[in-house]
């Protein structure tokens, strides 16, 4: 069963109205990882839970308790559950996105404010989270626009679980997953048969991707505090132990410049792939100047394919985030900050989970620290995590997506793991026990995180069309199984 044509020609003629409905979508700053920007995370949830009525979803809003942050009691975004389509006959998908994002500022270097979508003049939609994840979520939407206003029955039964904290932790979903599943025959993810989630990117620009993997990821915050308060650097230079030399002291021993990881142990979790494994690599769409074009610069670590590309998919990495609390304006202001905090994460691959992994971080930079017989104090925080996930792609979930790649994109797609993270997989995975399937919509170049984040209007368009027709084949292919 491939998509009715009236399907597909509804998007193409609705396309504008969608890019309008992404605009105000963008225009709402939902980041999650900014407590004063909470209202707004709170406001994209209801912008949401009412176009998502709209399109005759019945939905619900879940409380997920409480966060700390900044300082402050907050509380978290609600969990938008939806729910469409109850026929037996039908296979049940499971949909999951997210509506917060990353932080984005004029001042980061953008050439265009990030929360007003705009258009360039080759058909860019520019603004943050347009790729990561507003775009592929309202891809969906769309999705049941067409449908409702067609008067076209839906080929599956959809089950949608959006989430407003993916951007930092993912805080409460699992438990609500995890409770939600105990309840057994009844629950609200009772009857689903496969997930489905679009918040990922294409390896390149021309070639459509189906993933079937995850980094997971372990984040740290490193306190250092010493001097009651900011010095003079004339006054106290040469007579107390800096905050600073201490810290860089201690991130410069996490991680070489060619990407080496220095904490013993985390490289030596993951085995080495044998040969069969790195043609997998080789076969992959992909050349160094891909990332070159997408990271603006020819500074690719390697200038082996497969060397790279299992840096980004196959092996864990470091890297270096940030410094609270260091100088950082302009001038040249003689100060030793008083108390600074380095960020760092690392990217993980099975079998590191935060949990074998955070022992090996902690121990090795309180050991680092004392080396240093400095009179500061450290505090180690441990911010956020989530596991690695791998799936199976000999499933009808992974053939319907294939089937679906082709008839829209007319070729067959990268199968690709993700270097990114997404906490939530692998707890829909073991906790539902079904396959679970990454979709993506973005190209590689789309600067997900970074400034000028855009998604292609193609990507939006043929993306909706992709997703669309995806359901299709599942009815198509699970109804012959
Ligand atoms: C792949 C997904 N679109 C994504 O960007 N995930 C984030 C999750 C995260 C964790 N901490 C902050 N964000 C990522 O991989 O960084
Ligand atoms: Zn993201
Ligand atoms: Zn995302």
């Amino acid at each position: 069963m491939s998509a009715p044509t009236a399907f597909l020609d509804f998007v193409d003629k609705n396309a504008d109205k969608f890019i309008g409905r992404l605009a105000d979508a963008v225009a709402i700053p939902s980041i999650s990882g900014d407590a004063s920007r909470r209202n707004d995370v709170y406001k994209m949830a209801a912008f949401l839970d009412e176009q998502l009525r709209s399109y005759g979803l019945e939905t619900k809003l879940v409380e997920l308790g409480d966060q700390e942050i900044e300082g402050q009691t907050l509380k978290l975004p609600p969990a938008i559950l939806g729910s469409i389509g109850t026929d037996p006959k039908k296979k049940t998908v499971l949909i999951y996105g997210h509506y917060d994002v990353q932080p984005a500022d004029i001042s980061d270097g953008w050439d265009t404010d990030p929360f007003k979508l705009t258009i360039d003049d080759k058909g860019r939609l520019i603004g943050r989270g347009s790729s990561d994840d507003k775009g592929p979520v309202l891809g969906w939407v769309n999705i049941l626009e067409a449908h409702k206003t067609l008067g076209l029955e839906l080929p599956v039964n959809l089950r949608f679980c959006l989430e407003g904290m993916e951007e930092s932790g993912s805080e409460g979903l699992d438990e609500l997953i995890e409770s939600e599943t105990k309840k057994g025959k009844g629950s609200y993810f009772d009857g689903v048969d496969c997930v489905c989630i679009s918040d990922n990117y294409w390896l390149n620009t021309r070639t459509p991707a189906v993933t079937y993997g995850l980094r997971g990821l372990t984040y740290f915050k490193i306190n250092i505090h010493g001097p009651g308060r900011d010095l003079h650097s004339g006054v106290f230079g040469g007579t107390v132990h800096e905050p600073m030399t201490d810290l860089i002291k201690i991130m410069s021993r996490l991680v070489d410049p060619d990407g080496t990881i220095l904490i013993p142990g985390v490289r030596e979790m993951v085995g080495e792939p044998d040969e069969e494994e790195k043609l997998i690599y080789e076969g992959l769409d992909y050349n160094i100047s891909d990332i070159e074009e997408s990271a603006g610069s020819k500074t690719a670590i390697s200038s082996d394919k497969a060397t790279v590309l299992m840096g980004r998919m196959r092996f864990p990495s470091l890297s270096l985030h940030g410094i609270e609390g260091a100088f950082h304006g302009v001038g040249a202001k003689t100060v030793i900050p008083a108390k600074v905090a380095g960020k760092f994460s690392i990217r993980l691959v099975p079998p590191q989970t935060p949990e074998n992994v955070n022992p090996l971080i902690i121990s090795y930079i309180e050991s680092e620290f004392a080396k240093l017989n400095s009179k500061n104090t450290l505090v180690l925080e441990d911010l956020h995590g989530g596991k690695p996930w791998v799936e199976n792609t000999k499933h009808w979930n992974y053939e319907a997506a294939i089937k679906a790649t082709k008839a829209v994109y007319k070729q067959a797609p990268d199968l690709t793991r993700e270097g990114g993270s997404i906490p939530v997989t692998l707890t829909f995975a073991e906790s539902l026990k079904v396959n679970v399937l990454l979709l993506p919509m973005g190209r590689g170049d789309d600067g997900a995180h970074s400034t000028n984040e855009k998604l292609d209007r193609s990507n939006f368009i043929e993306g909706t069309k992709l997703l669309g027709t995806y359901l299709y084949e599942v009815a198509a292919i699970t109804s012959k199984a």
